[in-house]
């Protein structure tokens, strides 16, 4: 698969601020990366490097082989898609009018601008002022303005902020609908919620660094974080001293439930053991979502700036 963004060894100044320091990312051909990060970590200044926005202060940038903010950058920006933090628009002006003006910019026909409102839910609002707009559907014609001109690299910056859970789980419909056509896609947020299942990758930004990068297995291999079993149990002590008496660590929930923490190592052996028992009303599994891996990271990198 041919990379379509590639950073390599990327630094980034202002003034004295280090924005980013020794970067290196890549994103493939219809790959979904989710690029995550404490406020400040320099996921903005990864976004403007990756439109050709500013230069890197060292390093190397290329997006689809070119350099972004070089002689292919108009070139190169018809095949990009970018949704902003902060969606404004000309309020005067209705969400049709809006759309339509963006496709003229981006040469794409203005009957494609009216099927892409009626796809993000404002079909029945295309009429009216942006000024009248909900925020949620300010950001709805954000992404609609994002995805025209069918790019193969899309940009978006904390997407699903503003939006309601329907409009969530349409946003990652499409999400999921473009990574199947082959488009690269980058999520940045803090975290988002309900991301996991549509991301290929995540990329964990701190203090202009990249503290973890990779799949979520292989992110939660790296943080060795506990896995949690948790049981419903009309003998709770029973359940902790069994469970204890084979290594597991344990923890008493409400009376009726226990926790037992495990590795991903011996997680099998302990759910055998469990489900051997006859007290067991019910058993729920969590191993450690992205939110748990973000922040088990990004104390590291607060522990690290402690020692130092
Ligand atoms: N134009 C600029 N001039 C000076 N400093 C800047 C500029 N742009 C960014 N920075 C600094 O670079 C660092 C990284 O900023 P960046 O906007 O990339 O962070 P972020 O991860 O997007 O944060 P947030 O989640 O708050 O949006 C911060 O310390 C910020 O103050």
């Amino acid at each position: 698969m041919n990379a379509v963004v590639q950073l390599q060894s990327v630094d980034r100044h202002f003034g004295a601020v280090k924005a980013l320091q020794g970067l290196d990312l890549e994103l493939k051909e219809g790959e979904v990366l989710g690029l995550m990060g404490h406020n400040g970590a320099g996921k903005s200044t990864t976004m403007k490097l990756i439109l050709g926005l500013i230069q890197p202060t060292a390093g190397a940038v290329r997006v689809f082989g070119h350099d972004p903010s070089g002689g292919d950058s108009a070139h190169l920006r018809e095949r990009l898609g970018y949704l902003p933090e902060n969606v404004s628009f000309y309020e005067q002006l209705s969400g049709r009018e809006v759309l339509h003006y963006f496709a003229r910019l981006k040469r794409v026909p203005v009957r494609r601008a009216d099927e892409l409102l009626e796809e993000v839910g404002l079909g029945h609002a295309v009429q009216r002022r942006v000024r009248t707009y909900s925020k949620g559907m300010r950001q709805r014609l954000g992404l609609a303005q994002a995805l025209l001109g069918q790019p193969r690299l899309l940009l978006m910056d904390e997407p699903t902020v503003g939006l309601d859970p329907m409009a969530t789980r349409d946003f990652y419909e499409t999400v999921d609908r473009l990574r199947g056509q082959g488009v690269s896609i980058v999520l940045c947020s803090h975290v988002l919620p309900g991301i996991e299942r549509h991301i290929d990758r995540a990329a964990i930004l701190g203090g202009g660094r990249l503290l973890a990068e990779g799949t979520l297995d292989q992110l939660r291999h790296e943080a060795g974080l506990p896995q949690v079993i948790r049981v419903r149990t009309t003998d709770p002590q029973g359940v902790q001293r069994q469970a204890e008496g084979e290594g597991f660590s344990t923890r008493a929930v409400n009376g009726q439930s226990v926790e037992l923490l495990t590795g991903d190592d011996r997680k099998l052996d302990a759910l055998r053991g469990l489900l051997g028992g006859s007290h067991i009303r019910d058993l729920e599994w969590e191993p450690p979502t992205l939110e748990h891996l973000y922040v088990h990271f990004d104390k590291q990198l607060a522990l690290r700036e402690g020692q130092s």
